[in-house]
């Protein structure tokens, strides 16, 4: 489980992304509902959902792509759409899978970006083939490269402006492990530098591995949001292992702080206490009624546990 927190940079610094009752319609059906939502910076930030939740039609909206049908987006705190020059000059974004001109080098690619750029672009061409590890094939043709390469090369074209904030949206769709773990590399050392990256995904894993937050969102709407380990580490469970888990269950209900004891597997009981019940007083329990218990354990709950937690109970309720 990734129990990084977001960095202090995160918690301080303003939103470089927020929505305030933002919605989208494409005639009858509703894409976005109203949402309130906001990126934190100087972190990455993982928007997460299931295929058709919204993640692209809502990028497009920040990006200034597509219109919204309602409601307000503040983007590097400049109004969007109104403000959008402003706004976009901070910004890079690839939002399919970036195309490139097979024909030229990945360096004339990058040339052909710069020459629309600000005047510092040009200049920053050699810098940027090395910070995407693409140095050694920068004069190799485009068409030569590999998808993994070709994203990197994208995100090198984003970096010709040194934008504050990058948006990728699905960056590991159709990688291979090692192109998910390069990818995951670039973005965390992009962080490391003090940008803002935010990354839509339907791969749990990989917001897991790669964000410091997310937000998930399903069927357009906000579902939830928060740290990675706010979100993730939603149970007091313990794992409690003992000689005798029959006996060792009717021990620990016979108290008021715990609120269940079920079997997880042969010989340990699955656990929850109270908010404020340590693990240690469980022990305490059992010992002075005579279980030997041979193994205490706090249950750590995957992003996945907490997604399928969250995404159930919403069909419940559906
Ligand atoms: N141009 C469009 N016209 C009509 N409906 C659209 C259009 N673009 C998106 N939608 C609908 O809006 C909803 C959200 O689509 P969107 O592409 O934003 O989802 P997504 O989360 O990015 O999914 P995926 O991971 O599959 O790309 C879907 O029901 C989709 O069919």
């Amino acid at each position: 489980m990734n129990t990084r927190a977001a960095p202090t940079r995160a918690a301080q610094g303003q939103a470089v992304i927020q929505t305030a009752g933002l919605t989208k319609r494409f005639g009858d059906r509703v894409a976005i509902a109203p949402l309130d939502f906001q990126v934190p910076g100087g972190c990455a930030f993982g928007l997460l959902g299931p295929n058709g939740a919204g993640k692209t039609t809502l990028i497009r909206m920040v990006l200034g792509l597509i219109p919204a049908t309602s409601g307000e987006i503040t983007l590097l705190g400049h109004q969007m759409p109104a403000s959008r020059a402003a706004a976009l000059a901070g910004v890079g974004a690839i939002v399919e899978e970036p195309r490139f001109h097979p024909y030229l080098t990945g360096r004339e690619n990058l040339r052909v970006a710069a020459a629309v750029r600000n005047r510092g672009a040009n200049g920053r061409i050699d810098a940027v083939l090395g910070r995407v590890g693409l140095s050694d094939r920068a004069d190799d043709k485009a068409g030569s490269y590999s998808l993994g390469m070709r994203q990197r090369l994208g995100i090198g074209r984003c970096l010709l402006s040194d934008p504050r904030l990058l948006i990728l949206d699905e960056p590991m769709n159709g990688l291979d492990p090692a192109g998910i773990q390069e990818m995951r590399g670039m973005i965390r050392s992009l962080v490391d530098e003090g940008r803002s990256v935010m990354i839509s995904s339907h791969l749990l894993d990989e917001v897991e591995k790669t964000c410091d937050a997310l937000a998930i969102i399903d069927r357009g709407e906000l579902i939830a949001a928060g740290t990675m380990s706010e979100i993730a580490s939603g149970t007091n469970d313990v794992l409690v292992g003992s000689d005798d888990p029959a006996r060792a269950a009717a021990v620990l209900l016979g108290r008021a702080a715990v609120t269940n004891a079920v079997t997880d597997s042969p010989g340990v009981l699955r656990v929850t206490p109270a908010d404020a019940v340590p693990v240690s007083d469980l022990n305490r329990w059992l010992v002075e009624d005579g279980v030997r218990v041979n193994r205490l354990e706090p249950v750590r709950a995957t992003l996945e546990d907490r997604f399928l937690e969250i995404t159930s109970r919403l069909g419940e309720a559906r």
